[in-house]
């Protein structure tokens, strides 16, 4: 069973002036987020990616549609049980949102005093998160005391405080440098992997994606324009706007513009060669160029590698009889995609 499920959910906001258009926020979303699921949720700045996550941590009430937490409907729920549903639900933010009035381990020990438990228990807890991110040494310190990189690590032990079943990451790496950036994408892996948490991560920026998510929806003014696993809309988007955020991460097949300035630089047919895993390999197709005695260069692309799958697309240079060429591209073509330029 999904642990989150959304069916036809829809959040519209009254217009802002009388008279106004309302804003459709999240329109008619559905989609279920499974067990163990690192989801990543993409879009640009106002797609819709933050009332999505307000919806499904109860803070807000969806307008229609239906949302299960745990197989719990939230629609219908009084407020005192929504309080329960968000216990169950750790959150971190872009701007870490901590107490600086209070010490690292006040602001970790915060979300247990809330929920009553005992000072000896907070003690542990605390203690036990405080080493898991790496943070034993900076207990007693406040958190303008501490790099951004330490202060998120900070707000993944207070989220995890009370051992949630799923985490809301809303641009949680966004003002991090990408150094940072790697580190705690790191142990949010760690977090979905050691304790099973299942994240569901807000991002724009398709690098985070890449590095951490297995599943991915596209949203595009309130609307999932695609969704599936990470390496079959990296490899495939199907709809253009998805392929506009694959690009910025993979260099696909050259624009035009890009073309023009290839033809400038190198002689040759330009030929784009796309690799999917399971195809056939690159060097096989490198051999087969080489024994029809063919000259080649690598001049535009790269292989991209998401949880262990590769893909890729590499554009050549290819120079000898036309003949040759045609005779190598329709029995490489065979095997892989083989594009060749106009
Ligand atoms: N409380 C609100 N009242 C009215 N309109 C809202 C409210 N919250 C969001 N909106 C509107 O809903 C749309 C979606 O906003 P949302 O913040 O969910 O997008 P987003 O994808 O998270 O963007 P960003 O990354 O910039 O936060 C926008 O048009 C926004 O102006």
């Amino acid at each position: 069973m999904a642990l989150v499920s959304l069916t036809n959910v829809t959040k519209t906001y009254p217009a802002a002036e009388r008279g106004g258009a309302p804003v459709v926020a999240v329109d008619d979303v559905t989609l279920d987020i499974e067990p163990g699921d690192v989801y990543g949720i993409i879009g640009y700045s106002g797609a819709g990616k933050s009332t999505l996550v307000r919806l499904v941590n109860a803070l807000e009430p969806a307008t229609s549609g239906s949302i299960t937490v745990d197989g719990r409907d939230l629609t219908a729920m009084p407020e005192r049980e929504l309080r329960g549903i968000r216990l169950g639900i750790g959150m971190i933010f872009q701007q870490f949102n901590l107490f600086g009035s209070k010490t690292v381990q006040q602001n970790v020990a915060y979300p247990l005093k809330v929920a009553g438990a005992s000072k000896s228990e907070i003690e542990a807890r605390v203690a036990e998160l405080l080493d898991f991110v790496g943070l034993a040494d900076k207990a007693r310190n406040h958190p303008d005391q501490l790099s951004g990189g330490q202060k998120q690590r900070v707000g993944i032990a207070r989220a995890l405080a009370t051992s949630p079943r799923l985490l809301l990451a809303d641009e949680a790496t966004s003002a991090l440098d990408p150094e940072t950036t790697y580190e705690v994408l790191e142990l949010l892996k760690r977090v979905n992997r050691e304790f099973g948490v299942t994240i569901i991560v807000i991002t724009h920026e398709m690098d985070v994606i890449q590095s951490i998510a297995t599943k991915v929806a596209v949203m595009d003014g309130g609307r999932v324009i695609e969704h599936g696993d990470v390496f079959d809309v990296f490899s495939d988007p199907q709809n253009p706007s998805s392929a506009r955020f694959v690009s910025t991460v993979v260099k696909g097949i050259p624009s035009p513009a890009e073309l023009a300035v290839l033809r400038e630089r190198h002689e040759g047919r330009i030929v784009t060669i796309s690799f999917r895993d399971g195809d056939a390999s690159q060097a096989s197709v490198f051999l087969e160029l080489g024994a029809a005695g063919l000259e080649f260069e690598l001049v535009y692309g790269g292989i991209n590698d998401i949880q262990g799958r590769a893909f890729g697309h590499l554009t050549l240079a290819i120079r000898g009889a036309d003949a040759a060429i045609d005779a190598a591209l329709a029995s490489i073509g065979s095997r892989v995609d083989v594009t060749e330029a106009a």
